[in-house]
């Protein structure tokens, strides 16, 4: 990692109250892999040692932000891509148990692998859609919390990501600016599926200051049986909205 690099990564971190200092190596070896991968096959629009530290490691970071994830949780990430945010997380959280799932077989494979390349014993990666994942009793009403971070509206995130967890669970969304609709329509898909939404923080991503919003949801209790719909419907018909 080159030294402006180092250097953002140590800053970003520590404007989160994070120090990553005893992972920095891990951090470089993980900025490779993604510069490898990124070459055989594009797996992330990020290049530049610059923007993948800043908005790929510091920007999944910021998930940690309230404290959300403290604890011996197993997570979910569910729409993980190149393994975001769960590498940074388990770089900086060994306690966690992470489940990254992704419907893109490649890029699951790129997770598991990288994983291993950096000794990360606590990332299990899965390949599979969310709407079929939380048909299989292994991941349905199972885990403590999922994280996700650039996948859908919080309507359709709702949808995907209540039937992962437990009642009492926390889905911990990680997005831009949130409208008011959609915080609306996702408040309502919420209280559908058996959850609440408990918290809408609104902060800026370090040294850059894109605006950026943590969205809280708790699953209060089961998730109705005929959620999710089937494969893609979510996305095509979000519970309350219409707006895409
Ligand atoms: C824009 S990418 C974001 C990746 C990553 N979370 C990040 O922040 O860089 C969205 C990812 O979600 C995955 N995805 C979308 N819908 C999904 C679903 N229903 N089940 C599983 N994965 C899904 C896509 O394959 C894609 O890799």
């Amino acid at each position: 990692m080159n030294p402006e690099a180092t250097e953002l990564l140590l800053a970003g971190a520590q404007e989160l109250g994070l120090d990553v200092a005893p992972v920095l190596d891990q951090f470089a070896a993980l900025l490779v892999l993604l510069q490898e991968g990124n070459a055989r096959f594009n797996l992330t629009a990020l290049k530049t040692e610059r923007d993948i530290v800043l908005k790929h490691f510091v920007d999944s970071l910021t998930c940690l932000g309230g404290g959300h994830l403290d604890g011996n949780h197993q997570v979910v990430d569910l729409g993980t891509g190149a393994g975001f945010p769960t590498l940074p997380l388990a770089l900086m959280r060994a306690e966690l148990q992470f489940t990254p799932v992704d419907s893109t077989r490649k890029k699951v494979e790129f997770v598991r692998a990288t994983a291993e390349a950096l000794g990360l014993q606590n990332v299990r990666p899965v390949a599979g859609r969310a709407e079929t994942l939380t048909r299989q009793p292994e991941h349905r009403d199972r885990y403590d919390r999922v994280v996700v971070r650039a996948v859908a509206a919080l309507p359709i995130l709702a949808e995907l990501a209540l039937p992962f967890l437990r009642p009492g669970g926390l889905l911990v969304a990680q997005k831009g600016p949130i409208s008011p609709e959609e915080l609306r329509a996702g408040q309502r898909a919420a209280g559908e599926l058996g959850g609440r939404v408990t918290e809408v923080e609104a902060f800026t991503l370090p040294v850059l200051g894109d605006a950026r919003t943590l969205v809280v949801v708790e699953k209060l209790r089961d998730t109705p049986d005929r959620y999710p719909r089937r494969e893609g419907v979510p996305n095509q018909q979000p519970l309350f909205w219409s707006a895409k």
